[in-house]
C-alpha cells in the first residue's frame, strides 16, 4: 500500500449484510483492520451503528437515521423532527395504516428525527400522508423513512468531516440505496454494490459486480492495494 488509506463512510443494510440481512462476519476482519477513520452511515436508529461501531472496536463517528444523528470526536447533533415524522404516523395509522413491527417496535423505539415504516405498509397511502405534513419518504430496501426534507446521510458526512478536520472528499462512500445518493455526493469516490436500486446505481462513480459484503468486500481490496 503506498497511498494513505482513505476513510471511509458506509452504508450498513444491504453494504455490511448478506442477503438475508444480517451482519457478513467479514465485516469484522475488514473493518478492525482498516488504517483510517470508518464511519458507519445508516437509515437505522441512534444505538445500532453506535453498538456496532462499539463491538468493532472502531471510534464512535456515525450518522444515523438518514443523516438526522451525527456523532463524531464525542460531540453529538440531531437534526429532523420527530414530532411532525410522529404526527404523520399518527395520521397514517388513523387511516387504516400500519407501521408493521408488531407491539415492540426496537425500529423507532429509540429514533430520535424520523420514523420508520415497515415495507409491508400501504406505500400510496404513507407518501401521500407524508406530502400533507410536508415531509419525505425513502424507500430503502428495508423500510419507508418519514424523514424531514434536507436531512440526509451526506450532509452529516460534510458535518462528521469537518468535525475530524477532514475534506468530505477524502472519504471513500460505499452504499445500495436512495439514502445514499447524498453521500455519494459529497465523498470523494463512490461505490454501489450490485444488488443496489437504481437511485443508488445512477449517483454512484462506479457499480461492482459482486452484491453485499462480496462488493463492499470486493471495494476494500482494491483501495488497499492502491
Ligand atoms: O434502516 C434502513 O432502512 C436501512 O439502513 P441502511 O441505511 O444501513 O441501509
Ligand atoms: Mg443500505
Amino acid at each position: 500500500m503506498t497511498a494513505e488509506t482513505p476513510p471511509l463512510a458506509l452504508d450498513i443494510d444491504g453494504t455490511l449484510t448478506d442477503g438475508t440481512g444480517r451482519l457478513d462476519p467479514r465485516a469484522f476482519e475488514y473493518l478492525q483492520a482498516w488504517d483510517a477513520t470508518v464511519v458507519l452511515a445508516t437509515g437505522k436508529a441512534f444505538p445500532y451503528p453506535v453498538s456496532l461501531s462499539h463491538y468493532l472496536g472502531l471510534e464512535l463517528t456515525v450518522i444515523a437515521e438518514n443523516g438526522g444523528v451525527v456523532l463524531a470526536d464525542d460531540t453529538v447533533s440531531y437534526q429532523g423532527d420527530r414530532d411532525r415524522a410522529q404526527a404523520a404516523a399518527d395520521a397514517f395509522v388513523e387511516r387504516g395504516g400500519d407501521i408493521g413491527w408488531g407491539s415492540f417496535d426496537a425500529i423507532n423505539e429509540w429514533r430520535r428525527t424520523e420514523i420508520a415504516v415497515n415495507r409491508s405498509a400501504d406505500e400510496d397511502l404513507l407518501r401521500s400522508v407524508a406530502a400533507e405534513f410536508d415531509l419525505e419518504v425513502f424507500d430503502t430496501g428495508y423500510a419507508y423513512h418519514v424523514k424531514t426534507p434536507g436531512v440526509e446521510k451526506g450532509t452529516g458526512l460534510e458535518a462528521v468531516a469537518e468535525t475530524l478536520g477532514r475534506d468530505p472528499a477524502d472519504f471513500v462512500a460505499i452504499g445500495d440505496s436512495e439514502n445514499d445518493v447524498s453521500t455519494f455526493r459529497v465523498a470523494g469516490r463512490s461505490f454501489a454494490v450490485a444488488n443496489a436500486d437504481p437511485a443508488a446505481r445512477e449517483a454512484a462513480d462506479t457499480v461492482v459486480d459482486g452484491s453485499y459484503f462480496d462488493g463492499t468486500a470486493s471495494v476494500l481490496e482494491s483501495l488497499a492495494e492502491e
